[in-house]
C-alpha cells in the first residue's frame, strides 16, 4: 500500500483556502534572506495588531462566519479571525448610490433598510419592495458561510432591480449610523443571521456575533435614530425546540430551544421585548418554518439533497427513536414574502424619540409556516421524481446536535392581522427550486459546486 509522506501530509491545506508555505523552501528563503523575512514579518505583525486594536466597531466591518466545512469552536478565535477582515464605504459617489437605491417610488411607499439582503429571504424581500415601489437599501457582510458566488449572484440581480447592497456588518455601528444619517428609514427588514440549526455545534461564536450582539447593535442605533424605523425581524420556528404541543402556536412555550441557533432567535425575542419596553421601537418578529426555493441557502437538506441525487451521491435522511418520522412544514418563499410585506404593511409607527419612549409601541411575534408538515423522505422522493434520479437513500438516527422530529406552524395570529395565506405545497414548490436549481447550475454534471 502506498503510504503517505510526511512531505505531503504538510502539503494539505490547514483551512479550506488556506495553503501552507511548503516547508523545505521557507526554510531556505529564511536562511537565504533572513533580514528580508524579519521585516516582512514584523510589518505582518504589525498590520494585524493594527487592525486587531482598532475599534471593535471598525474591526468588525465585514464579520463573517466561517463555513461550515471549517470547524472554529471557540467564541474569540472566531471574533479574532473575523477583525481581520474590513470592508470599505463612504464618500460623494458611494453616498449617492444610497440615496439613489432608498429612493421611494411610489405614493406612501416606505424607505426600507434590508439587512441581509444578500440572502435567501433578504433578496426575494428586497426584490418585492422595490417592484412595489419603495426605496430599499440593502445591508450584507458576504460572509462565507456557504458558497459567498451564489450571494454575489443574488446581488447582482437586485443591482438589476437598481437595489445597491451596502457591504458591511450589523456590528458596525459607524456605518449603520452613517446610513441612517443619509436616510430616514421608515422601516427595517431585518433578516441578517447566522442561520442553520447544526452548524452551531461548530462555530457558536457565529450565532452569538450575528444574532446577538448584531441584533443590538441594530437596535441601539434604530432607537436612537430620528424618525425610528419600525422593525420586522427573523426569528425561527426553532424557539419552539421541544415543545411537543402541535400545531405551534405564538401561545405555547418557547423556554426549550433543542439548538444554540434557537436560543440565540428567542434569546432576540426577549431583546426586542426589552427595547420596545424601554424605548419605543415598534418590533415584529417572524417565525419562519423551514423556508425553501430558488436561490436558496445550500446548506439547508432540500438544496443538498437535489446536488448529491444529480451527483450519485448518498443522502443521510435522518428519523427518529423506534423509525419516527421526521417531519418539517416547509414553506416556500413566495409564501413567506407574502408575509414579511404583511408583517411591514401593519407595522405600527415606533413611539419614541431622541432615545426616549413616548407612549406604548407595537410588539408582535408571528408564525409564517405552511401548515402542512411534509416527512423529510416524501421530500426525498418529491426530488426523485422531480430529477429522474433514484436517490442513494441513507437512513440514520436523527443525531443530537439541534434538529427537532417535527414543525407544524399555527398561523391564524398571520391571517388574522395581515391575511397572511400560503398557497405553495411542497411539490409545486419545490418542481420551481429544481428548474431554478438546473438553470442555475446548469446540467448535471456541471453541478458540481
Ligand atoms: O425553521 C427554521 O427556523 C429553521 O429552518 C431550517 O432548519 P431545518 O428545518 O433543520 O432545515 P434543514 O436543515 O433543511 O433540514 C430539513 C429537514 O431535513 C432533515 N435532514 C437534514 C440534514 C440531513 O443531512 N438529513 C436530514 O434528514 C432535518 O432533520 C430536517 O427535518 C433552517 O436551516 C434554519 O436556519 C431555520 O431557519
Amino acid at each position: 500500500m502506498k503510504q503517505m509522506s510526511s512531505s505531503h501530509m504538510d502539503n494539505i491545506p490547514s483551512t479550506p483556502g488556506k495553503f501552507k508555505m511548503e516547508k523545505s523552501s521557507y526554510i531556505q528563503r529564511c536562511r537565504h534572506s533572513s533580514s528580508v523575512a524579519k521585516l516582512t514579518f514584523f510589518v505582518f505583525l504589525g498590520l494585524i495588531l493594527v487592525l486587531f486594536f482598532k475599534s471593535p466597531s471598525t474591526s468588525s466591518l465585514s464579520s463573517s462566519s466561517s463555513s461550515p466545512y471549517s470547524s472554529s469552536s471557540s467564541i474569540s478565535s472566531d471574533l479574532s479571525r473575523r477583525s481581520l477582515k474590513t470592508s470599505s464605504w463612504g464618500g460623494l459617489a458611494w453616498e449617492k448610490r444610497v440615496r439613489s437605491s432608498a429612493r421611494i417610488r411610489s405614493r406612501n411607499g416606505f424607505s426600507v433598510l434590508v439587512t441581509g439582503a444578500a440572502g435567501f429571504v433578504g433578496t426575494h424581500a428586497s426584490v418585492a419592495l422595490k417592484r412595489r415601489g419603495d426605496g430599499v437599501l440593502g445591508l450584507d457582510n458576504f460572509n462565507d458561510y456557504y458558497d459567498p458566488a451564489l450571494k454575489r449572484a443574488r446581488q447582482s440581480l437586485l443591482e438589476r432591480s437598481g437595489i445597491y447592497i451596502v457591504e458591511g456588518d450589523i456590528n458596525d455601528a459607524p456605518l449603520l449610523k452613517k446610513l441612517f444619517e443619509l436616510i430616514p428609514f421608515t422601516h427595517v427588514m431585518h433578516l441578517a443571521a447566522q442561520a442553520g440549526v447544526r452548524y452551531a455545534m461548530e462555530n457558536p461564536g457565529s450565532y452569538v456575533h450575528s444574532n446577538i450582539a448584531g441584533f443590538v447593535n441594530l437596535l441601539e442605533v434604530c432607537k436612537s435614530a430620528n424618525p425610528q424605523p419600525a422593525i420586522v425581524w427573523a426569528s425561527s420556528s426553532s424557539v419552539y425546540g421541544l415543545n411537543t404541543k402541535v400545531p405551534f402556536s405564538e401561545k405555547d412555550r418557547t423556554d426549550q430551544p433543542a439548538s444554540l441557533y434557537a436560543a440565540t432567535k428567542k434569546a432576540g425575542e426577549e431583546i426586542a421585548h426589552t427595547y420596545n419596553h424601554i424605548y419605543g421601537l415598534s418590533l415584529t418578529g417572524l417565525r419562519f418554518f423551514t423556508v425553501y426555493g430558488p436561490w436558496g441557502r445550500p446548506d439547508m437538506a432540500y438544496f443538498f439533497f437535489t446536488r448529491n441525487i444529480l451527483k450519485g451521491k448518498s443522502i443521510p435522511i435522518f428519523e427518529a427513536a423506534n423509525h419516527g418520522t421526521v417531519a418539517r412544514d416547509f414553506t416556500y418563499i413566495d409564501d413567506i414574502v407574502k408575509g414579511c410585506l404583511g408583517a411591514l404593511d401593519t407595522a405600527e409607527k415606533s413611539t419614541g424619540s431622541g432615545g426616549k419612549k413616548r407612549a406604548p409601541a407595537q410588539l408582535r411575534v408571528f408564525n409564517l409556516g405552511n401548515t402542512s408538515p411534509v416527512p423529510v423522505s416524501d421530500l426525498v422522493s418529491i426530488l426523485e421524481r422531480l430529477l429522474k434520479v433514484k436517490a442513494k437513500r441513507l437512513v440514520m438516527k436523527l443525531p443530537r446536535n439541534g434538529d427537532v422530529q417535527f414543525t407544524h406552524a399555527n398561523i391564524s395570529s398571520a391571517r388574522r392581522e395581515f391575511g397572511y395565506k400560503p398557497t405553495t405545497d411542497l411539490q409545486t414548490g419545490l418542481k420551481k427550486f429544481v428548474r431554478w436549481y438546473v438553470s442555475y447550475y446548469g446540467s448535471v454534471k456541471k453541478s458540481d459546486q
